[in-house]
């Protein structure tokens, strides 16, 4: 049997005024699973993301290896279950200061303190991110322009690049991650993604993946969750609408 990565218990999030979103959540995350979350517009499934990300409040317990997102640190928490936001367009500066900033969370902890003391607060870069980025297309000049000026399609394929690239993340948390592509372009980075799951070659063991596309969720998903404000259900494969 698959290993078990995430784990959520009676998960609730509530609205700024206090009504609950959704309430009842409960869900493992396994090893080689991409589950597909779906759901009404406005059932809460960014909301959801956010939460197992540790970017929204909540009530109930998340548990990652078996353990609390608080015993890694929150920051550390969030490059090992890292969410992908729909529109980037919100961040500061430019895709390489959030690589770097990643790397910050992440490559930094793990060097030696020779490394450390020879390196200070800088932070060796992986240029994975910028090949996959530029197998989708992306051209190397757009790593320095800001976010805002990027278009929809362009910010998408970098902030997944960085997501994938940078080989932190164990489950990545995608919210509609090819919303902004064209059919052909959202079908090769689908492939990438997959293979990379299912290969177990890297980092990578899992995926939560929102759509709004039944054909997408066909093609990419391993196993299927509806929200609702009840609670979440897992659905059989063919019953995906
Ligand atoms: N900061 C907030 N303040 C008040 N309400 C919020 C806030 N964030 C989310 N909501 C509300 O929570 C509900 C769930 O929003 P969420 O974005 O999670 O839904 P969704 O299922 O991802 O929707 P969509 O499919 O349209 O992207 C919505 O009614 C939304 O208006």
């Amino acid at each position: 049997m698959a290993a078990s990565i995430l784990h959520i218990t009676d998960v609730r999030c509530c609205r700024p005024q206090g009504d609950p979103i959704f309430s009842h959540v409960n869900f493992t995350v396994n090893e080689r699973d991409i589950l597909v979350l779906q759901g009404k517009s406005g059932s809460g499934k960014s909301t959801l993301m956010k939460c197992l990300a540790h970017l929204n409040l909540y009530d109930g317990e998340i548990q990652y290896r078996e353990k609390s997102p608080q015993s890694y640190g929150i920051p550390t928490y969030r490059t090992r279950v890292q969410y992908v936001p729909q529109r980037t367009s919100l961040l500061p500066g430019t895709p390489r200061d959030f690589m770097e900033a990643v790397a910050s969370f992440s490559s930094f902890k793990h060097q030696s303190p020779v490394d450390k003391q020879l390196l200070g607060k800088r932070h060796i870069l992986s240029d994975r991110p910028i090949h996959v980025a530029e197998a989708w297309g992306i051209e190397q000049e757009l790593w320095d322009r800001s976010w805002g000026n990027l278009s929809g399609g362009e910010a998408q394929r970098i902030a997944l690049a960085i997501a994938v690239g940078m080989q932190t993340a164990e489950v990545l948390l995608l919210d509609e991650p090819t919303s902004a592509l064209d059919a052909d372009t959202s079908e090769m980075v689908e492939r990438f993604l997959v293979n990379e799951v299912k290969n177990g070659e890297t980092n990578l063991k899992a995926i939560v993946w929102i759509t709004h596309s039944e054909e997408q969720g066909r093609r990419v998903g391993t196993r299927y969750l509806r929200i609702d404000p009840s609670g979440i259900h897992e659905e059989p494969e063919d019953s995906t609408v």
